[in-house]
């Protein structure tokens, strides 16, 4: 196998190139070839079963290609490497489900998030960085969250709480974020805000999320791949793939 990013160019954040992976005799991920810039925010939609989690899940060192590069920045091998030392590396993943400290206060999960260490903040040049308190009440505007502050997790909405849980993946300051399935179960109202949210976060990280609300992938305005098959059928605006008579065809014609 080939570790050499050979077709990676200085500009990218993330590389996949030719990435393969079977389950069973079943090819969930078929010769996958994608690339992220930096600072640039994509949204992955496709049909149930087009490989998107998997995607997801070899980016993150979760599942190992069979065969094909991953590479990150500017030539990390990630597929040499395990989940932990992934997401040290920089690269944060929401999952669909929240798992917030449920007893705890919000303030107080975002603490336990920070004091979790990955970041730089508390490094020996701690005194050049924000402290613990600017650093919690700057995440807190980010995520909507500074009114909510002192409730417990547990009386938080739905889509409070899946803000809460990207508070705490953002306090380990990755450079990429994977978001999956942020809006599922939101109120509409909600659904907008979390399009805000990410537009805001993409000011300053990359962010790849994978969705099924198209209203929600219409508010992020961002450049679209639609996977089937484990491969990529279109990419382009939103505009471009729903016109696109292969998408139409598998997915949103449907
Ligand atoms: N660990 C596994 N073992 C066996 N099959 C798997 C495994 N993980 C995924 N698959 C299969 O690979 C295919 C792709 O699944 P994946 O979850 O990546 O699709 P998806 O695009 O995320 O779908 P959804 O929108 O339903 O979440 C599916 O057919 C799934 O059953």
């Amino acid at each position: 196998m080939n570790a050499q990013p050979i077709g990676a160019v200085s500009g990218d954040l993330l590389y996949l190139n030719g990435v393969n992976k079977t389950f069973d005799g079943f090819k969930a991920i078929n010769n996958l070839s994608l690339t992220l810039a930096k600072g640039e925010m994509r949204a992955v939609i496709g049909p149930n079963g087009a490989g998107k989690s998997t995607m997801m899940d070899i980016i993150t060192g979760k599942t190992k290609p069979d065969t094909g590069q991953v590479v990150f920045g500017a030539s990390t091998d990630l597929t040499k490497m395990d989940e932990p030392a992934i997401a040290k590396l920089g690269i944060g993943r929401k999952f669909q489900k929240p798992t917030t400290f449920e007893n705890h206060t919000v303030w107080d999960n975002l603490l336990l998030a920070l004091a979790g260490d990955r970041s730089p903040w508390f490094t020996l040049r701690a005194r050049k960085q924000k402290s613990e308190e600017e650093k919690i009440a700057e995440l807190l505007e980010t995520i909507r969250l500074t009114d909510h502050r002192h409730r417990r997790a547990a009386n938080l909405s739905h889509g409070q709480k899946q803000w809460l849980e990207i508070g705490m993946l953002l306090a380990q300051d990755p450079e990429l974020l994977l978001v999956d399935e942020p809006v599922a179960g939101m109120t509409d109202a909600e659904t907008e805000q979390t399009a805000h949210l990410l537009r805001d976060i993409n000011r300053t990280r990359s962010v790849v999320v994978v969705e099924h609300d198209m209203t929600f992938v219409r508010a992020l305005g961002v450049k679209v791949t639609v996977l089937h098959e484990g491969s990529v059928l279109s990419e382009g605006t939103l505009d471009h793939v729903s016109a696109d008579p292969k998408v139409i065809d598998v997915y949103l014609g449907r």
